[in-house]
């Protein structure tokens, strides 16, 4: 484990090799999102992109709250922006999120309490979530006079949970506690708060085993293919990326691996 890098809003630890682990580290405010936090998160977010033994990120939140949204404290400013001014804002926060949905391996949302606004939309832009007993979830932007159309929400939850149970939450702005958002598909697991990064790690663990360019591409595909409108358009995009792997080192290699009985040492090339 490498010594952690202390960021003014989060901090990055190496506890393996391949796997980074984001904290958001603004407790004493529910870790909720400044500007800061969107140029420090899109920055991060670029800079892990690039490092080649990378396998899989993790983001998590300190204290007890995973992302209490944007920050209210910093919301006061904001009336006397204009309204090109405010767009800026959104984009600023736009770019971040994005940048975190686009790292190319697969990150995991270790959710350990409140998930709330814009904190939801940081987790959904995880490709996995996994959360604690204390892990919930609201969409809480219609309490404060704003949309559900935020930072890539109204995009993923009726993909993820379906437009009847997406409209319920974001007209509502009710909670989805952990059980409910497990049931619903929101979380994929429901562990003990304790050994919550545990949990998240083994199965970081798990996917760094595997082809660091099957994964990859397994990601691209996943992602490109919601946004494809037809089935003959995805099949398309899949047997490119199968063609490039079969060029690639990591499927001989496999093969190998399994007429050999041993296991196999990828290269992600
Ligand atoms: C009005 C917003 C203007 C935004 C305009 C657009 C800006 C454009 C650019 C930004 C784009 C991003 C937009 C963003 O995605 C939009 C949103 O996120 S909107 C939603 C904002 N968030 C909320 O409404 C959630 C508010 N908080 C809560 O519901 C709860 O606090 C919680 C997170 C569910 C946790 O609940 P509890 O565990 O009970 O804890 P407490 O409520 O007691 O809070 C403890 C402590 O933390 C402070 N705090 C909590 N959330 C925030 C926050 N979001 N900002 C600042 N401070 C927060 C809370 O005040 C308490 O402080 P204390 O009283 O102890 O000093």
């Amino acid at each position: 484990m490498t010594e952690p890098t202390t960021w003014e809003t989060f901090t990055l630890e190496r506890p393996e090799p391949g796997i980074a682990v984001v904290t958001l580290n603004r407790p004493e405010r529910m870790n909720s999102m400044t500007n800061t936090m969107f140029v420090e998160l899109e920055k991060v977010a670029l800079l892990l992109d690039q490092e080649d033994d990378l396998r899989v990120v993790i983001l998590t939140g300190a204290g007890k709250a995973f992302c209490g949204g944007f920050d209210l404290d910093d919301a006061d400013g904001l009336s006397s922006l204009t309204p090109m001014g405010m767009l800026d804002q959104q984009e600023l926060a736009a770019r971040a999120l994005s940048a975190i949905r686009s790292i190319r391996v697969p990150v995991i949302a270790a959710v350990n309490g409140a998930a709330a606004g814009g904190g939801l939309s940081l987790s959904l832009a995880a490709d996995i979530r996994i959360g604690s007993p204390a892990a919930r979830f609201n969409a809480a932007f219609v309490r404060i006079g704003l949309s559900a159309g935020d930072l890539g929400a109204s995009w993923h939850l009726p993909r993820l949970i379906g437009p009847a149970r997406a409209a319920e939450f974001a007209y509502t702005g009710r909670f989805i506690e952990a059980v409910e958002a497990e049931s619903l598909g929101l979380l994929n697991a429901v562990v003990p708060a304790e050994s919550l990064l545990d949990e998240a790690l083994a199965m970081a663990r798990l996917i760094r085993a595997n082809s660091p360019a099957g994964v990859q591409l397994s990601k691209r595909a996943l992602h490109a293919n919601m946004e494809v409108s037809s089935y003959a358009a995805a099949l398309e995009l899949e047997n490119r990326g199968q063609a490039l792997l079969t060029r690639g080192e990591d499927m001989p290699e496999a093969l190998a691996a399994f007429k050999e009985k041993r296991s196999p040492k990828f290269t992600g090339r």
